[in-house]
């Protein structure tokens, strides 16, 4: 990768807007130092409008503690430094070192100016709503420099055929079990997250329609599971997919600005005809056949599998896990019903007591570790899949052997492909208390409307 030296970034204008989520924005660059093509620049943000769920900058002393298991997490100096450490200590051992690519991050310093500069170039490419919450963190002294993975460098000068990503958000891919959920909030272990959320979000006015993705045939392990789950994340994209062709977005849902749901078969008709060079196969039936390629390749890989089990990490729930983080931060438990319910008849509410009360007595060190879990499971909640492919032709075979190669099922054409996670940022022990409350409202507003 480029050797950044001080001031490496001056031209704003050489960067351009490729995508944002809550925390960062994401730039590609389209200078002309050729040594720099194929890196993205990924910038935290700040809130305009503090509301008080802000996050400090680094780790607190009680963070430190919490994470001393990994050295260099806890002893982080700056935020950059943070989440390139605990993607590289903590999230890459448990995801795969194939998928996580913390060996190509570079913290590149910045200067106020060059933030500000991209921030006015970059305005009228940002979605509304998100230019209104936050714009770029112009305190930031650093920015990461990471690896495009939208592309194949070294692979672009070799072969004319384009190059196709997909980006999916899985979310939640299993029903949580735990003893620590309440009889009133059942449903949740029979019913996804993901689809009680829709439901919410969707009197929220975040999202216009509900979407029938479900992440629990994503994760089931069957390849029409996974077909399934395609057909309805290209029917329904929301913040859950988005396609790059040679790095350029092209589809995407109403979180970027784009349509959504029931207005999106417009868009998948313009997806259909930009496959026209990637698939051997006729209009109307391309994007079925990417949909049984990119499953194929989750099928064959491992992803979804280790991806799960990192998520499985947090097996006492929110529900749980509340009454360690009260215990671990030294502050009186508001949420405990031990106090409450000394003349419950209720038996369901007495074992939990008793159960709560088990987790306040927990040793100091076990409810540190299982908090770790708890955290490191709600990245894996978060995090992004990105499959990057590109038709195999005479051109590239030779310098592709080292790589990973999969036959289209359909039409049988060989495809050189890769797989990479995005966004294995560290979730804040502060948010503890707001995951416990928008649990409860999401389970409690489902409940309501359902019954
Ligand atoms: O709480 P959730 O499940 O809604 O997840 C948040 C995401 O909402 P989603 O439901 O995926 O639209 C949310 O995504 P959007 O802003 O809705 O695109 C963020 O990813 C947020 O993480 P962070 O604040 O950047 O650390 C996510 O927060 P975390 O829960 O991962 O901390
Ligand atoms: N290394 C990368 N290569 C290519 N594109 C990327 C890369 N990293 C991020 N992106 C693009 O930028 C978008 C925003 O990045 P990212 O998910 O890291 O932001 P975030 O604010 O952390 O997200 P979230 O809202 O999930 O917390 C991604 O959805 C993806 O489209
Ligand atoms: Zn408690």
């Amino acid at each position: 990768m480029h050797a950044w030296g001080d001031g490496a970034l001056n031209a704003a204008g050489d960067w351009r807007y490729k995508g944002e989520g809550a925390s960062n924005v994401v730039l590609d660059y389209r200078g002309s130092d050729s040594q720099l093509l194929g890196t993205v620049l990924r910038i935290r943000k700040a809130p305009l409008r503090e509301n008080g769920g802000g996050c400090a900058p680094v780790l607190s002393d009680l963070e430190r503690n919490l994470w001393k298991d990994w050295p260099a997490v806890a002893s982080s100096s700056n935020e950059e430094e943070l989440r390139h450490v605990y993607v590289r200590d903590v999230m890459r051992p448990l995801l795969g070192e194939d998928y996580v690519d913390s060996g190509v991050c570079v913290i590149v310093p910045v200067s106020r100016k060059f933030l500000e500069d991209v921030s006015q170039h970059i305005r009228a490419n940002r979605p509304a709503w998100r230019a209104e919450e936050a714009d770029l963190d112009f305190s930031s002294k650093n920015v990461l420099a990471v690896c495009d993975h939208t592309l194949f460098p070294g692979l672009a000068n070799e072969s004319d055929s384009p190059t196709l990503s997909i980006e999916i958000k899985p979310k939640w891919g299993y029903l949580p079990q735990s003893d620590a959920i309440s009889t009133e909030n059942h449903v949740k272990k029979v019913v996804s997250r993901f689809a009680m959320h829709q439901l919410l979000k969707f009197v929220q006015g975040k999202i216009r329609s509900s979407s029938s993705y479900c992440p629990l045939d994503l994760f089931s392990g069957t390849r029409d599971g996974i077909i399934k789950a395609l057909n309805a994340l290209f029917k329904s994209p929301q913040n859950n997919l988005r396609v790059f062709k040679d790095g350029n977005r092209i589809f995407t849902g109403s979180v970027d600005g784009a349509q959504d749901s029931t207005d999106s078969s417009a868009s998948r008709d313009l997806l259909e005809r930009s496959l026209v060079d990637f698939t051997d196969s006729v209009t109307g039936q391309r994007l079925d056949v990417l949909e049984k390629l990119i499953a194929e390749i989750l099928h064959s890989s491992e992803t979804l599998r280790k991806l799960l089990q990192t998520q499985q990490l947090d097996s006492l729930d929110i529900e749980g896990v509340i009454h360690l983080y009260y215990s671990f931060v030294g502050l009186h438990c508001p949420e405990c019903g031990s106090d409450k319910t000394g003349c419950s008849i209720d038996s369901d509410v007495d074992k939990r007591s008793v159960l709560f009360a088990s987790h306040h007595s927990m040793p100091a060190d076990e409810q540190r570790r299982n908090l770790c879990k708890f955290l490191i499971a709600a990245t894996a909640k978060d995090c992004s899949l990105m499959v990057t492919l590109k038709p195999l032709d005479d051109s590239i075979v030779a310098s592709s052997v080292t790589r990973s190669i999969i036959s289209c099922p359909t039409t049988g054409r060989s495809y050189v492909y890769k797989i990479s996670f995005l966004d294995l940022d560290l979730k804040r022990l502060d948010k503890i208390p707001h995951y416990f409350r928008l649990d409860q409202s999401i389970v409690k507003f489902y409940a309501e409307h359902t019954t």
